[in-house]
């Protein structure tokens, strides 16, 4: 076989491009994914993750440019691939009339293991999944997070090298969230490379090792969450709110204290890598905000820096 990659990237994406008519969802990405680390699409709906996602799933055929996964090009070797890789979709889709294990025993049965390895699998994953007191509960009573892990250790069935996850915390609580998180670092551990879409900034510098930003089918920047803060922020971020509808003729006001001066609808932000003295800067002048707050600057800013918008709106 030649699909051997050595150290050669496991996903390889050249000037790859999604088009539906005449519309560009994707709009020529070069993209390299190494073996074993986190590897993250971030960018606001409607960037181009999931078209993205598919492509490399193998299950939706580029328009242009070249792909390359598990050194095997999806066109041709769309099976092999696919059997190789273990998917999480962006929406559950259990079938919730069953049982737990039924699902997980079921799936790997498509993968055509025998009922005895099946069984074991389905119990091996079931623990991963911390779902094993559930084993026997129908699914769909089950709680959002519950489906979520499900879903997970169902992609996991075939033990994929490269385990693609579409927006994987979307819709859940905080605490079920920080849960998934802590799956989705043991399997990191364990070796598993992870292919992770999100639109929350704090997904994204909790879990990726390297992501690029996307806007707009394309890729606006790339790094790990680190050198991207780094590269596009200062340290320190201080927003300020103000009692007026509008933010911009304080902009003016602090013209000089920071670095940069971002006007948002309902705050001002004020980029510098000392936010107290900044504060200080604007008492001084007379300014009285309702509230004040210093922080130290996430991936929203590079975003917001990169393409003037905000992540989520
Ligand atoms: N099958 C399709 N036919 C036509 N347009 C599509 C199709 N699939 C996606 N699009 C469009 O392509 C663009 C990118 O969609 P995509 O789902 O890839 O974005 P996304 O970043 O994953 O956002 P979301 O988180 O909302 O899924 C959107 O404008 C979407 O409407």
């Amino acid at each position: 076989m030649t699909t051997d990659t050595g150290d050669a990237p496991l996903i390889e994406a050249h000037g790859l491009t999604k088009k539906f008519g005449s519309f560009t969802a994707v709009d020529g990405i070069d993209v390299s994914v190494r073996r074993g680390e986190a590897f993250g699409f971030l960018g606001p709906n409607g960037a181009g993750k999931s078209s993205t996602m598919r492509m490399i799933a193998s299950v939706s055929p580029p328009t242009g440019g070249t792909l390359r996964i598990l050194g095997m090009d999806p066109r041709t070797d769309g099976p092999k691939i696919r059997a190789r890789l273990g998917v999480v979709p962006q929406l559950d889709t259990l079938d919730g009339e069953l049982s737990v294990r039924e699902n997980l025993v079921i799936y790997a049965r498509y993968f055509g293991l025998s009922r005895k390895v099946a069984n074991a699998r389905a119990d091996e994953l079931l623990e991963f999944a911390q779902l094993t007191e559930r084993a026997n509960s129908v699914v769909e009573p089950l709680s959002g997070g519950m489906k979520r892990r499900l879903t997970i250790a169902r992609g996991l069935v075939n033990e994929p090298e490269i385990l693609l996850l579409d927006e994987p915390t979307t819709g859940l609580d905080p605490q079920a969230r920080h849960v998934l998180w802590d799956r989705l670092f043991r399997l990191k551990r364990s070796g598993v490379t992870l292919v992770i879409t999100t639109h929350y900034m704090d997904e994204a510098e909790q879990l990726c090792d390297r992501l690029v930003v996307m806007d707009g089918g394309r890729i606006a920047a790339e790094g790990s969450p680190r050198e991207l803060i780094e590269r596009y922020s200062t340290r320190e971020v201080l927003e300020l709110r103000f009692d007026d509808e509008d933010h911009a003729p304080y902009a003016e006001k602090a013209e000089g204290l920071a670095d940069r001066v971002e006007v948002l609808p309902d705050r001002l932000l004020l980029y510098t890598d000392d936010g107290e003295k900044a504060l200080a800067g604007i008492q001084k002048r007379g300014m009285n905000p309702l509230s004040s707050l210093v922080r130290r600057a996430s991936l929203e800013d590079v975003f917001l820096h990169l393409t003037g918008r905000r992540l989520i709106d």
